[in-house]
Order: structure tokens, then C-alpha cells, then sequence
């Protein structure tokens, strides 16, 4: 499912009426029975008997003034409140305010000067507060008194049903401007914004109900935005299902380059989601030191020891090994665990200037790129980077926070600047592809904020790019499913105990809950 800006939904709007006819009033009324229709079962099945609509000045406010309109004409008791001064409002919110008089539904304006305890008082004896003061329209922060009925309408403790965006929250990107309401659902219209997935809009947003408002397919195709929400149904698209007639030769042979002394676990993690995302086969390379220790913990993987200059770390002295093995592999990872070394560059360096093979980069490998990001130049064949903010902080040389604030565009720039697949990691992860396709990620959750989980990821997209899917598609599906197996794990073990061992235990399942097998 496509996300757009504030920007790009207005154009949509402005297509749908001049290009293809459809009138404002149209959408607006579509817009005000869509909610309806999930503020009146919401009713039924809290028992809730009345409604207060708080309704602002531009459009958002008019689809409030339909949403009354509705629930008075099905027997619910609404009362309809403006925030400020109804004088200013015009267009099709206008046409909707004056049915509402007509059909004389109670209507109270809110004025500055309003007693913030009289309004409280008020709003507390509804059952359930819909939101209508801000929509897509909001474009610099909320003055005094609009801030104060937003506190208000949150310090009623009520059920709250946002229109299209939480007021307060802004469109375009999730900030917040001053302050914004707390929605329990948001009922966002045709396509989610931007600011109803990123941090901290998708917080106030809390459940997202998307709802068609009659906006042509037409019109989003020749839009093309480039975002996109990972949804179930496309990653069930993208994995290809298992043949009767096939051997473990068909899903892809993975090789690992990862683990140095105290750091084995990493290496032993990757592997194990590397198998359990179902590819055929696993071959780690591991510093000498170390192989039987890994001998020991892995069962399925076949590790191939290296031999290596300062012990523990792996060794450039056998390149050729690398390289050979790379040759049969269908995709490769490196750096979980790897430890930072000159050694390792060096091994960056020969892979990139002599390999086709897709490769995915993380940990100590990205460390080792971020001052030697040139020798991404030199790759020959597809690259997946997956960074978390204070790794893409030492690629970029941007501060952490400003890469907060910025995730799609600072990985969409990284990802075509150096015609890399990126993967910016953290609650709502960002896929960028060099072509400058977006992916953003829902799935996933706190509990996943522990030592491992990123190895884990690592596995997983090097496992779907060695089945032969797409490198883009298999680092979007992938991180779906890492995801959706931390969803599952909290869902069983709970958030703060999980380990990143739970999330590999729970990636079978995530897979069939997607394949059905
Ligand atoms: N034809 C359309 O464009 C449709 C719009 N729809 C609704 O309309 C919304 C967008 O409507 P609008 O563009 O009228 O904008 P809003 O209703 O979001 O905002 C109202 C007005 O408030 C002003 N404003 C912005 N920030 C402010 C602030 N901090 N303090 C005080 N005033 C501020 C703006 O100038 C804006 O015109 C959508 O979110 C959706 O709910 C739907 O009815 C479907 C059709
Ligand atoms: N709050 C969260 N919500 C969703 N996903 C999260 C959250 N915290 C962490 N994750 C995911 O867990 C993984 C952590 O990776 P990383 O930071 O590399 O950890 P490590 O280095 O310990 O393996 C990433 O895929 C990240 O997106
Ligand atoms: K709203």
C-alpha cells in the first residue's frame, strides 16, 4: 500500500476533483460515512449512547459536520463543538454547517476565552470524542487555545477517533506541532500519510483504519508515489512457493563471513535465520580459533575456518578461500560479529573489485565502510546495507537525532548516491533501493531492541536473496517477517524477556502465517 506527504495527497484531491469530476462534497461526504460507519459499531460494541464532535475550520472539520450529520440521523445523541471562530469556515465544510443548523443539531462554539474546566466537564459526559480540528491542512503549531482543547480533549479519558490524522500531528513527516490529540483509532482516508507511520505520529494515531473515498486508482497510478507500506499480502507475493520436485540445491547456498573471539553468538545467529528463512544450504566462514566452538553450537551449517593474522579475527591470508566459496554461494553476508580490522577492509575491498555475488553488510562491515565508503564503487553486484541510526550516523557522518527525523530521506539519498539497497533499522524500519523506491516497515516492537536481533535480519534477507527473489523485494519481505517473528515472540514470551534466539524460534511461524504451509 502506497503512503503519500500531505503534498501528494492534496494533489490527489485537487486530480480527483478537476480531472476526473468528482466534487469535493462528494469525497467529503464519503469521507464523513467512513468514519461514521466505524464511530456507530464502535458505539454498539462499547454500549455508548452519545458523541461529541469537535470540529475545526478547514475540510477535516467539515468531514466531522457529515459525521454528525449521519449519527443524528441514525438516533445518536451528537453534539457538534468549533474550536474558534465558525465565521471563517467556507467551501464544503461551509455547505455541511448550515444542514447541521437546518436539521438543528446542537452546535457549540469554543471561543479563547472558554473555561478549559466548563469545556472538560462537558466533553466528559460523552461516550466517545471523534477529532475533526486538524487534517492534512496543519502547517505550523498549534496557537494557545487550540493546544488547550487538544489537552482537553485528551484529559477526558474518553474513547477518541481521529479524522484521517490526529490534530497536532503534522502530515508530512509525524512531528508534532505543540501538542496533539491521543486517537485510539485514526480513520485515515485513501492512502496512510507519512504522519500516521513514522514515530511519534503513528503513536497518536494508535489503530490505523484506511478507508476508500472514492479517490480514482487512476489517479494514485499516474501519482506514483514512491513509498510504500510492506503489507502482508505483497510479501505473500513476492516468496515463491516450495515445488514438490526440488533439493536443497534450488533454495540458494549462503555463505557467512562473521564472528571473532567473543562474538560467535552473532555469526551462530545470522546462520540459524539464514536456514530457517529456507534456504538450502549454509557454509561460515570463521576465524580458526574459533571453529569448534561453532562446530559445537551449529548443526545444520557447515563452517569453513580461515586462518587469521591476530587471533580471533578473520584473516585477508585466505582470500582466495573467501572468494572461491563466494563464487558457489547465491549470496553472501558479512560483519555480524566480525570485530573491526584493517583485515576486514581488506576482504571488503577484494569482494567488491571481484565478486557479482549479492551481498548483504552489516554490523562491523558498515563500521569498516564508514570511513572507506569509496569502496562501495567498487561493487560489481548488488549490495544490501543495514544500518541502525548510529551506524548510518557514522556512514553519513549526520548526527543521530537529525537522522531520527530524517529516516526516509537520508536513506533514500544514501541508497542512490552509492546505487545501494538500504535498510535504516529501528521502529519503522526504511528500506531504500537505488532506483529511489521507499519501503516502510510496521511490523515489530520494543522487545526486538535487544542484542542479536539485527544478526538475525542480516540472516534472514541474505536467506531470500539466495532463494532467487529480488534483492529489493527480499529485504522488504524480510524485514517484514523479522518483524512479524518479534510481533509473534512478544505475543507469546512478552517484550521483555525475548531474546533474539525467540525471534529465529519464531520465524517458522511468522513464515506460515504468511505462506499458509
Ligand atoms: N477535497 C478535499 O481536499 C478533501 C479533504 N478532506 C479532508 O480535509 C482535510 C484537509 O482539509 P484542509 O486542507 O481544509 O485543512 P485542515 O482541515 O486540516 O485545516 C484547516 C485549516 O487550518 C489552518 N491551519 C493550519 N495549521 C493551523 C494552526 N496551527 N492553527 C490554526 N489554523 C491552522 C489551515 O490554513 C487550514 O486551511 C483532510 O485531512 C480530510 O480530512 C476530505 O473531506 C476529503 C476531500
Ligand atoms: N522498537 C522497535 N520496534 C521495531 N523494531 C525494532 C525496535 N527496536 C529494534 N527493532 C529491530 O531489531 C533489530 C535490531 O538490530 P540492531 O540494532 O542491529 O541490533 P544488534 O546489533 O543487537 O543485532 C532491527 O531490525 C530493528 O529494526
Ligand atoms: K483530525
Amino acid at each position: 500500500m502506497k503512503i503519500v506527504s500531505n503534498t501528494q495527497m492534496k494533489q490527489l484531491d485537487r486530480m480527483t476533483i478537476e480531472q476526473y469530476g468528482i466534487p469535493g462534497i462528494l469525497l467529503m461526504e464519503n469521507a464523513g460515512i467512513a468514519v461514521f460507519h466505524e464511530v456507530y459499531h464502535h458505539l454498539q460494541m462499547m454500549g455508548g449512547k452519545q458523541v461529541a464532535v469537535v470540529c475545526g475550520r478547514g475540510n477535516n472539520g467539515g468531514d466531522g459536520f457529515v459525521v454528525a450529520r449521519q449519527l443524528f440521523q441514525h438516533n445518536i445523541k451528537v453534539k457538534v463543538f468549533i474550536s474558534g471562530n465558525p465565521a471563517v469556515i467556507g467551501g464544503d465544510a461551509k455547505t455541511n454547517l448550515e444542514i447541521l443548523k437546518r436539521l438543528e443539531v446542537p452546535i457549540e462554539v469554543i471561543s479563547p476565552g472558554e473555561n478549559k474546566n466548563v469545556f472538560l466537564g462537558q466533553l466528559k459526559q460523552y461516550d466517545l470524542i471523534v477529532d475533526a480540528i486538524f487534517g492534512i491542512g496543519l502547517d505550523r503549531n498549534v496557537d494557545e487555545f487550540i493546544g488547550r482543547v487538544i489537552e482537553t480533549i485528551n484529559e477526558a479519558e474518553k474513547t477518541v477517533v481521529s479524522i484521517d490524522i490526529p490534530s497536532g500531528v503534522n502530515a508530512a513527516d509525524g512531528s508534532i506541532c505543540g501538542t496533539a490529540v491521543k486517537a485510539h483509532k485514526t480513520i485515515v482516508f485513501q492512502l496512510p500519510k507519512l504522519g500516521n507511520i513514522n514515530y511519534p505520529g503513528s503513536y497518536y494515531t494508535g489503530e490505523m483504519i484506511v478507508k476508500n473515498i472514492g479517490i480514482p486508482q487512476e489517479a494514485i497510478i499516474s501519482l506514483n508515489p514512491r513509498i510504500q507500506m510492506i503489507t502482508t499480502d505483497w510479501v505473500k507475493s513476492i516468496l515463491p512457493k516450495r515445488k514438490a520436485d526440488t533439493h536443497k540445491g534450488d533454495y540458494g547456498r549462503v555463505y557467512i563471513v562473521a564472528g571473532s573471539t567473543g562474538m560467535t553468538g552473532a555469526a551462530m545467529l545470522t546462520c540459524e535465520a539464514v536456514l530457517r528463512s529456507g534456504a538450502g544450504l549454509v557454509k561460515v566462514a570463521i576465524p580458526q580459533s574459533l571453529n569448534n566452538i561453532m562446530e559445537v553450537r551449529l548443526t545444520e551449517a557447515i563452517t569453513v575456518p580461515l586462518p587469521e593474522l591476530k587471533k580471533g579475527v578473520v584473516g585477508i591470508s585466505d582470500i582466495e578461500k573467501i572468494m572461491k566459496t563466494m563464487s558457489q554461494s547465491d549470496a553472501v553476508a558479512v560483519g555480524p560479529g566480525s570485530g573491526q580490522s584493517r583485515e576486514l577492509e581488506e576482504v571488503l575491498r577484494n569482494i567488491f573489485e571481484n565478486s557479482t555475488t549479492p551481498i548483504v553488510l552489516d554490523a562491523d562491515a558498515l563500521n569498516s565502510l564508514a570511513n572507506r565508503k569509496e569502496l562501495l564503487k567498487l561493487l560489481k553486484g548488488p549490495a544490501v546495507l543495514t544500518p541502525h541510526p548510529m551506524e548510518m550516523a557514522r556512514l553519513t557522518q549526520i548526527a543521530v537525532e537529525d537522522i531520527q527525523k530524517n529516516r526516509v530521506e537520508i536513506a533514500g539519498e544514501f541508497a542512490q548516491k552509492w546505487n545501494v539497497i538500504v535498510v535504516l533499522k529501528g521502529a519503522r524500519t526504511v528500506v531504500a533501493a537505488p532506483s529511489g523506491e521507499i519501503f516502510i516497515n510496521t511490523t515489530g516492537n520494543p522487545g526486538m531492541a535487544t542484542a542479536g536481533s539485527g544478526d538475525v535480519l542480516t540472516g534472514i534477507i541474505t536467506g531470500f536473496i539466495a532463494q532467487g527473489i529480488e534483492p529489493v523485494s527480499a529485504t522488504a519481505a524480510a524485514v517484514y517477517i523479522h518483524g512479524l517473528a518479534g510481533d509473534m515472540a512478544a505475543g507469546d514470551i512478552g517484550e521483555y524477556g525475548m531474546m533474539a534466539g525467540d525471534i529465529v524460534t519464531h520465524l517458522p511461524h511468522a513464515l506460515k502465517k504468511i505462506v499458509g504451509k
